[in-house]
């Protein structure tokens, strides 16, 4: 990631990537302590657009509120690099990752409350659980980790220490040939994938866990607007792993995974074994709001001008 072409927007300017660095003694290196996000623009017939830019920046300073993190720039600043990261890359569609870190002023556990950094890149990044995992659906293993317990992390932060626990069973699924992980909360319902929201179809009503230990995705609110535009019911309930085995369809949902189809989860068909009619009508709607096709949504979109 660190050897390409191109512009980071980093505190307040927008540097060469190569120059984009920072010290190897940099607090949130060593404890974890940052938030981030993932955001999307997509390409659309009226130029590059960013899906739900406030949303994903309100949530930012949410996390850094959470976190306790004093963030030296404002959400229009924030905005604003994103808009400026796009055009000085001059993408047409791309990935952002704004995040918020704490710089290299001093070590030791507590960190420098005024030593915060943040940058905002943007890169070209397709589908992430690939292009055959949007049209026949992937395959799930449920964790043998546990999702955070709600008093030990902040599960409502974008928080970078949170991603330990995700890279553990993700790396656990891959390995056993899978292609993500399921996690159960403390008490063994469904919470989220490493990376998503779940979703699952039963008799033609949709099911969500509530958000107890997952975080609040904005796809996961996308998805529940574009489902009851559907005139779709949506149950948000503790859902336990058989219930998933048990369903109709399953999918995930996030930004970088967009409307992922589960076909499997722990060796068991979800339903025929692929992507679902439910789910494929939401997909599609998904895709044709981020993409500007839908006049309805266009309140989603910020053009880059
Ligand atoms: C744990 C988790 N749960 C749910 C979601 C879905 O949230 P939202 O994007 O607002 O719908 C994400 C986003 N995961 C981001 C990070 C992926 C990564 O590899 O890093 C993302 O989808 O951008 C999570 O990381």
């Amino acid at each position: 990631m660190a050897d390409r072409d191109g512009f980071i927007w980093y505190d307040g300017k927008l540097v060469d990537w190569r120059d984009a660095t920072t010290h190897v003694l940099t607090h949130t290196l060593h404890y974890g302590m940052g938030v981030f996000e993932g955001v999307r623009a997509y390409e659309t017939p009226k130029g590059p657009a960013i899906f739900r830019l406030q949303d994903h920046t309100d949530r930012l300073f949410r996390s850094a509120k959470i976190l306790g993190m004093d963030l030296p720039f404002s959400k229009d600043d924030i905005n604003q690099a994103h808009l400026d990261v796009v055009k000085a890359n001059k993408l047409q569609s791309c990935y952002f990752r704004p995040m918020a870190f704490y710089g290299s002023g001093k070590l030791g556990v507590a960190p420098k409350k005024d030593d915060v950094r943040i940058i905002v890149a943007a890169w070209p990044w397709g589908a992430y659980l690939g292009e055959e995992g949007l049209e026949k659906g992937i395959r799930v293993k449920t964790s043998s980790f546990t999702r955070h317990h709600v008093n030990i992390t902040m599960c409502k932060a974008k928080a970078n220490g949170n991603y330990m626990n995700s890279i553990l069973a993700n790396n656990e699924a891959t390995a056993d040939g899978y292609d993500e992980a399921l996690l159960l909360d403390v008490d063994g319902f469904v919470a989220e994938g490493s990376g998503e929201n779940i979703f699952i179809v039963r008799k033609g009503k949709l099911y969500t866990p509530d958000l107890t230990s997952a975080l609040e995705g904005i796809t996961r609110d996308t998805v529940v607007q574009i489902a009851q535009e559907q005139g779709l019911e949506i149950i948000e309930k503790r859902i336990t792993r058989d219930e998933v085995y048990s369903a109709d369809e399953a999918f995930f949902t996030g930004t970088a995974a967009e409307v992922t189809p589960i076909r499997e989860l722990d060796r068991r068909a979800i339903g025929e074994g692929s992507r679902g009619p439910i789910t494929a009508a939401i997909q599609q709607k998904y895709f044709n709001i981020v993409k500007g096709l839908d006049a309805e949504h266009e309140h989603w979109l910020t053009y880059v001008k």
